[in-house]
């Protein structure tokens, strides 16, 4: 059987009529880009916020109309309220880096996600700097302070967590749409990685992201979880400032190397969570020393310190130093991260340290936004 095409797509969500029942939602514009991947079709569309709720019908009829397409085994679609270019020419958001002009970001559209407490995102303003591995053991490190704990990879460009957390196979559903999430090590877990084969190109653009994203915060049987780590995707382009506005977050952290030039780029991430009003609940510096596996001795030889400095000088929270070493990197690498493997390591001692930091700074921002007293996790 022939694989479906983005035009049999099209063709056939002509059939859905748009929100007020005149035209139809390619017509009208409201399609984004359409993505297909392995049989799986991935699109949003455009609706204003304030009717998403009442437009839930409109969504279940797109999706339901390109499954019935030969060759689509499953379809993923989204309400967004990210303004077209125009009315009738729809254009995807340039990815970072393009070169194609820069689009007023989409307005924010924050619901909160039942079950869920508090939503965390872990960033970095580039890539490399070990930002997936602070999530997981940051993740792991909240569950050591006895708290349900889930992890959204939303890096959709380079999905970690199947390999961090060395899970495979994909995650079953519910009702033919919700995902059951997967579990490893007591969290539990979603990553466009369990969805989409290794093998296929992440041509993902700006509605496609959040579409998926969307699908992968909302459309999934997350249960009672006190926090959710969201692993973002490096750099601070479009995608990503598209998704800090999207993800009801309570607050970001920010992984950065101690070399002056990953804290230029951390900067422009923090800036990033500024511009949208996600506060800072602080920073961690990666790869901040090495310690000589053989003798155990510290070497500051990339000029550790810088980003407790910065983090001084801009007023955030300094959340703590994880030092250069092999067995971080082998243990993250296995699947077996270290706070698990040696929970009574030094190492699980610091990302068991900055996951307390982490949760009592994000409390004691919850409470002075209500106006009470901080309560600290001793
Ligand atoms: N403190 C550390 N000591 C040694 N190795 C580390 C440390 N932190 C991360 N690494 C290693 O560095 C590599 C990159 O880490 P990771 O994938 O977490 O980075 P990232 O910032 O999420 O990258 P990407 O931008 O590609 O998503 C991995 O091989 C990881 O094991």
């Amino acid at each position: 059987m022939a694989a479906p095409s983005k035009e049999d797509v099209l063709d056939r969500l002509k059939q859905v009529p748009g929100p007020d029942g005149q035209g139809n939602i390619v017509e009208l514009g409201l399609v984004s880009d359409v993505f297909i991947a392995d049989g799986k079709v991935f699109f949003s569309i455009s609706v204003p916020a304030a009717r998403a709720k009442e437009l839930e019908p409109l969504r279940a009829a797109a999706e339901d109309a390109v499954k019935t397409i030969p060759g689509v085994s499953s379809a993923m679609v989204a309400l967004t309220a990210e303004k077209k270019a125009s009315a009738t020419a729809p254009a995807p958001s340039a990815p970072a880096g393009s070169g194609e002009p820069r689009r007023e970001p989409a307005p924010r559209v924050k619901s909160e996600v039942e079950g869920i407490g508090a939503i965390i995102a872990v960033a970095s303003g580039k890539g490399g700097v070990g930002k997936s591995t602070t999530a997981v053991n940051l993740a792991l490190g909240l569950k050591g302070l006895g708290l349900k704990v889930g992890v959204l990879d939303a890096d959709i460009y380079g999905p970690s967590m199947p390999r961090l957390l060395h899970i495979g196979g994909r995650p079953k559903t519910v009702n033919g749409r919700t995902l059951v999430p997967m579990e490893a090590y007591g969290l539990k877990v979603m990553s466009i990685g369990f969805l989409v084969d290794e093998e296929t190109p992440m041509i993902w653009r700006g509605p496609m992201v959040i579409s998926a994203l969307t699908q992968m915060l909302r459309e999934v049987a997350w249960g009672e979880l006190d926090v959710l780590i969201v692993d973002m995707p490096p750099g601070t382009g479009d995608a990503q400032l598209t998704m800090a506005q999207q993800v009801p977050l309570a607050g970001a952290v920010i992984v950065s190397t101690p070399q002056d030039l990953s804290l230029i780029d951390a900067r422009k991430g923090w800036n990033m969570f500024k511009k949208v009003d996600v506060p800072l609940l602080g920073l961690v510096e990666n790869m901040s020393y090495f310690v000589c596996p053989d003798c155990g001795s510290t070497h500051d030889i990339f000029g550790h310190g810088g980003a407790q400095k910065e983090a001084e000088k801009i007023g955030i929270p300094f959340l703590g130093a994880v030092p250069l070493h092999i067995d971080i990197r082998e243990m993250s690498d296995a699947g077996t991260p270290v706070t698990v493997t040696a929970p009574d390591g030094p190492h699980a001692k610091i990302y068991g340290e900055i996951a307390e930091k982490v949760w009592n700074n994000h409390l004691a921002r919850k409470e002075s936004a209500r106006g009470g007293p901080a309560i600290v996790f001793e």
